[in-house]
């Protein structure tokens, strides 16, 4: 049944030194088969054996963000590509998974059953009797308030042919619970007046599709009507694509109709300030659209639309030293309706947090962009709640709405859109999901637009026609050097130089203030695919560092110099700074004013109701300097100009982070300009992979 060159033990231990598994994944896997061995008879030793294998993988592929093991992984010798080389399972599909459900230490969901597994009694009970142990490594104290395998004894969860650990199955299940019954909640009734306001909100316009002569959907419409009538909506679309505009009209219509506590938020500090932003610019729009309509609507009610949004964690209520919130299923919060942008971003972990915290009767808009990178931590959760709407191949379009017949023909009666072209006969959940898919920021012509549309559809031919179209807007640095004599990555800290300048001068001006000089250094932002190396976020850093240095713009004789930008990378409650939070080191003029001596450096940075919150240097938490930042961590942000920096010769381990999903989530911060750094192979290889994180709950959700 299995096979190896040497005792599973050892081959963990040799992984461990060539660093393909760490070694919380060995110590994991050593003392789950240490409490839990499985059955003994005269397989005992190989069954063993193939314990502690899977659970090192599982453990692995948990790091991977991945919140299961796929079975038939394990047999593709999969998720450890040459390592498991090294050894073999030799058994099929189905009787690897009648063997798992055989182990103890392996609870298998009773219609998730194989069929040709044993019944748990022929289990041997000296076996069982050993399971007296944690369910993992997760302190008790948090399994029992988030309500999580209250009821669960084994450590370990097979179901539906993936492997889970028992806490990643309760989250994964209880979400898609939670969200399966959100959506099945619908609002009846809908008074006249409503409708009326539906309509003067989105005037009929009588556009016909030029190329089939078939009328335009009005998808923004469609999707506040969806979010009216039901508990749960998704609103998901590119950068652009109307999202706040249309929860603004949402949230004026709702006000409209009742008092609602309604609270925004989002998972970052920085994403929760753009959020109040734009809800603030679409409420100074959508006044002066509603003007003309005084007379039949009250457009000063607008002023009750909410604006000020915080992150998830002040929402949850962050307590100190704690990984547990004040709000949770016996403590929820107080609202009617939650508002949570940049949805993308929330893991499966923190999507349970909410959803558990969240009252029997409120309802849950969820906003975001499903074509971006998923969280950082296990999960794809915005990804899989859409993915039952990914067309197939057969049509033009990427994605295709799923209604039942029932509320296709009630959205279209309210919105004056014929949705009979959208009804399917396993809807899944997707009455409650409406998809924007024009970009209104970049024009159909534009280039950024153009790029990331060719990125993310990994349409190669096109990608290169688009960087070879000469848009102003677009500008490529290969790595090689230019006929400036010049490597493109000296080129490239030329140009940072060059764009750094003009807030560094502003940091100069006695009259700036510390929000016109963040502001102005938000203008431009270095990312980066990688951490480390010369072409990642260490060695860019660097690189700038010294650049900005030799033409005399930064004098960094000290750790703390004026000008220096530092992103926090730890949450530290007590300051009120997070994950993520970027700010700008500058002498503080209070100071000054206060003990007529030189300003002392402080660190400065913006919080989401737009003040600014200044910290001593050395009270910061753990941080880095940012004139460069991965992609990951801009997720949220927007900035004039980025530039993007691809590693040269990505190892084997790098190219699998290289992802269509990072691609498009760098060319998309990007509102004016976009410039990389990189060679053509690996942008075409990065563009053409997608990411693919395991995970049981699209099919939770849409079967
Ligand atoms: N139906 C529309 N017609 C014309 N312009 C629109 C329409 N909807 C949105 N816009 C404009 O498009 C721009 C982007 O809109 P909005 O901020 O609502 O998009 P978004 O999807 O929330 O963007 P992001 O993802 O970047 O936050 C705004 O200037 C807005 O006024």
């Amino acid at each position: 049944m299995i096979q190896s060159r040497l005792p599973i033990k050892n081959l963990l231990k040799s992984w461990e030194t060539e660093r393909l598994i760490t070694p919380l994944d060995r110590h994991f896997a050593l003392e789950l088969a240490e409490f839990h061995r499985p059955q003994l008879n005269q397989h005992s030793e190989s069954h063993n054996e193939l314990f502690l294998l899977i659970c090192a993988l599982l453990s692995h592929q948990l790091s991977q963000q991945h919140t299961c093991l796929p079975i038939e992984q394990i047999l593709l010798n999969n998720p450890m590509n040459e390592q498991t080389a090294q050894c073999e399972i030799t058994c099929s599909h189905a009787e690897l998974m009648a063997l798992l459900s055989q182990f103890s230490a392996i609870g298998v969901p009773l219609d998730s059953m194989p069929q040709n597994s044993l019944p748990r009694d022929s289990v041997p009970q000296e076996s069982v009797a050993q399971d007296n142990v944690p369910l993992d490594n997760v302190p008790q104290e948090s399994v029992a308030q988030d309500g999580v395998a209250e009821n669960s004894s084994t450590p370990l969860v097979l179901d539906q042919g993936s492997l889970y650990l028992q806490r990643y199955y309760q989250f994964e299940t209880q979400v898609a619970d939670k969200l399966r019954h959100l959506a099945q909640g619908e609002i009846q009734e809908l008074p006249t007046a409503t409708q009326d306001t539906l309509n003067i909100l989105f005037p009929h316009n009588p556009q016909k599709n030029a190329a089939t002569e078939s009328p335009v959907h009005d998808w923004q419409k469609i999707a506040t009507a969806t979010a009216f009538t039901k508990r749960l909506a998704v609103i998901t679309g590119g950068p652009g694509t109307g999202k706040t505009t249309t929860v603004t009209k949402l949230l004026f219509l709702m006000t409209q109709e009742a008092e609602l506590i309604i609270k925004l938020v989002a998972p970052t500090g920085k994403a929760a300030a753009r959020l109040s932003e734009s809800i603030k610019a679409s409420k100074v729009r959508l006044k002066s659209e509603l003007a003309p309509f005084a007379d039949s609507i009250d457009v000063n009610s607008l002023s009750r639309v909410p604006e000020e949004a915080s992150t998830l964690h002040r929402l949850l209520g962050v307590i100190p030293n704690s990984p547990q919130f004040r709000h949770h299923k016996d403590n929820p919060l107080r609202l009617d309706l939650l508002v949570v942008d940049e949805a993308s971003m929330v893991d499966l972990p923190m999507m349970h947090k909410l959803l558990s915290a969240l009252p029997d009767h409120a309802r849950l808009i969820l906003l975001g962009d499903q074509d971006q990178l998923a969280s950082v931590e296990a999960g794809a959760v915005l990804a899989d709640i859409c993915a039952g709407l990914k067309a197939d191949k057969s049509q033009s379009a990427k994605w295709q709405m799923r209604y039942s017949a029932a509320y296709a023909q009630r959205l279209s009666q309210l919105t004056g859109n014929d949705l009979s072209g959208f009804i399917s006969a396993s809807p899944g959940i997707g009455d409650s999901l409406c998809m924007l898919m024009h970009s209104h920021r970049f024009k159909g012509d534009a280039g950024i637009g153009q790029l990331a549309t060719a990125v993310n559809n990994s349409d190669k031919s096109r990608i290169m026609e688009v960087w070879q179209s000469g848009y102003d807007e677009l500008y490529w640095i290969e790595h090689q050097k230019t006929h400036t004599g010049n490597t493109g990555l000296e080129l490239l800290l030329a140009q940072s130089v060059d764009h750094y300048r003009a807030y560094l001068e502003l940091a100069n001006q006695p009259q700036s203030t510390p929000l016109d000089i963040i502001e102005c250094y938000n203008e431009f932002r270095i990312l980066c695919a990688m951490r480390a190396g010369e072409y990642g976020v260490d060695g860019i850093n660097q690189g700038v560092r010294d650049a900005l240095k030799q033409a005399k713009l930064i004098s960094p004789e000290h750790e703390f110099y004026p000008g220096r930008p530092v992103i926090i990378q730890s949450n530290d409650y007590n300051l009120g700074l997070f994950n993520g939070d970027i700010g700008l080191i500058l002498p503080d003029s209070a100071t000054q004013q206060a003990t007529h001596s030189a300003p002392r450096l402080m660190a400065h940075f913006i919080q989401a109701d737009g003040s600014i919150l200044k910290v001593l240097p050395a009270r910061l938490p753990s941080h880095d300097t940012c004139f460069a930042m991965t992609v990951h961590k801009s997720q949220g942000s927007e900035f004039s100009k980025v530039a993007m920096v691809l590693p040269l010769w990505p190892s084997q381990a790098q190219k699998q982070l290289l992802t269509k999903e990072l691609v498009y989530t760098a060319i998309t911060r990007a509102k004016h300009h976009f410039t990389c750094l990189g060679s053509q192979t690996v942008f075409e290889q990065a563009s053409l992979q997608a990411t693919k994180r395991s995970s049981g709950l699209a099919r939770r959700l849409w079967n």
